[in-house]
């Protein structure tokens, strides 16, 4: 770690190298400077999760990982994050190839108008060449990899806008891990779920770091301190304090981290 990362982050504990190395990030949304210098480093197969207050950036770090804000004008990130060494904001990292080494689930889970089985193939598809059988053996395997095989295996070419709200969750993370990333993104996964559904998906996070390094974006700190390794408080653009999880929620070092998850703002 350099020093710039030294400055806000604890260094990584334990065996995980950083998958993701951020270094002075800032944002703007047409001149809006949303995050003001990020330094982490993202553990390798491993659950980090984010948090803060709304408006504090959250979604915006998240969202910069896959540079999906580079669709739109006006947008402007600033700063360097390495993915196993290279520069993804680079213009030269192409989107294809990012896309298929960071995938992302959003907040609501949309899938499809189409069957569950296509919903999973639609993105494989459109990156590589498969044989029927093969593309059979990929799907099978996205919807066990995302728990989802048992309850819809006999119904594959149904419309997936008939699973319920935690099934369509799953069939999304399927979509996403479907074209193996080594990063997953969870823009607040559960917060359109029931309790039931959200403890299937957490679960299932849980199941997922041995083989993804996982970002999650959470309003529920209970969830943070539940499924995740390393915890990140933001507060206004910028990152306040990232360390181990347990520290986070028992041994805050800054008084901002500690007021935040006692409640006493936010
Ligand atoms: N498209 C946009 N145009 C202009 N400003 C934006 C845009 N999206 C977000 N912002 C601003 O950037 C800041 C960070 O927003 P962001 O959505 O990342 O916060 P967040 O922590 O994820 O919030 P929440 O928890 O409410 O989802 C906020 O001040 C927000 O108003």
């Amino acid at each position: 770690m350099n020093d710039l990362a030294a400055a806000t982050a604890a260094p990584l504990t334990g065996a995980s190298p950083a998958k993701l190395k951020v270094r002075d990030v800032h944002f703007y949304y047409n001149g809006f400077h949303a995050l003001k210098g990020i330094n982490m480093d993202i553990p390798e197969k491993q659950v980090t999760a984010i948090i803060g207050p709304s408006g504090c950036g959250k979604s915006t770090l998240l969202r910069i990982f896959n540079r999906i804000y580079a669709i739109y004008p006006k947008l402007e990130a600033k700063g360097s994050i390495e993915l196993d060494g290279e520069n993804i904001l680079d213009p030269k990292f192409s989107m294809n190839r990012l896309r298929t080494k960071v995938g992302m689930v959003f907040q609501k889970p949309v899938p499809f108008p189409m069957t569950i089985f296509e919903n999973v193939a639609y993105g494989i598809r459109h990156h590589e060449k498969l044989s029927r059988a093969d593309m059979e053996i990929r799907v099978e395997q996205a919807l066990r990899s995302a728990a989802l095989w048992d309850e819809v295996k006999d119904k594959l070419k149904q419309s997936a806008l008939g699973l319920s709200g935690g099934q369509q969750q799953r069939l999304c993370i399927a979509r996403g891990i479907a074209l193996r990333p080594e990063v997953l993104l969870l823009d607040e996964p559960t917060s359109a779920l029931d309790p039931i559904a959200t403890g299937r998906i957490e679960q299932l996070v849980e199941e997922l770091k041995h083989e993804y390094t996982i970002v999650i974006v959470t309003h529920n700190m209970q969830q943070a301190a539940r499924c995740s390794d390393r915890t990140a408080f933001m507060y206004m653009g910028d990152l306040i304090e990232f360390d181990n999880t347990e520290k986070i929620f028992t041994k805050p070092s800054k008084k901002q981290t500690e007021d935040y998850i006692t409640g006493r703002f936010g």
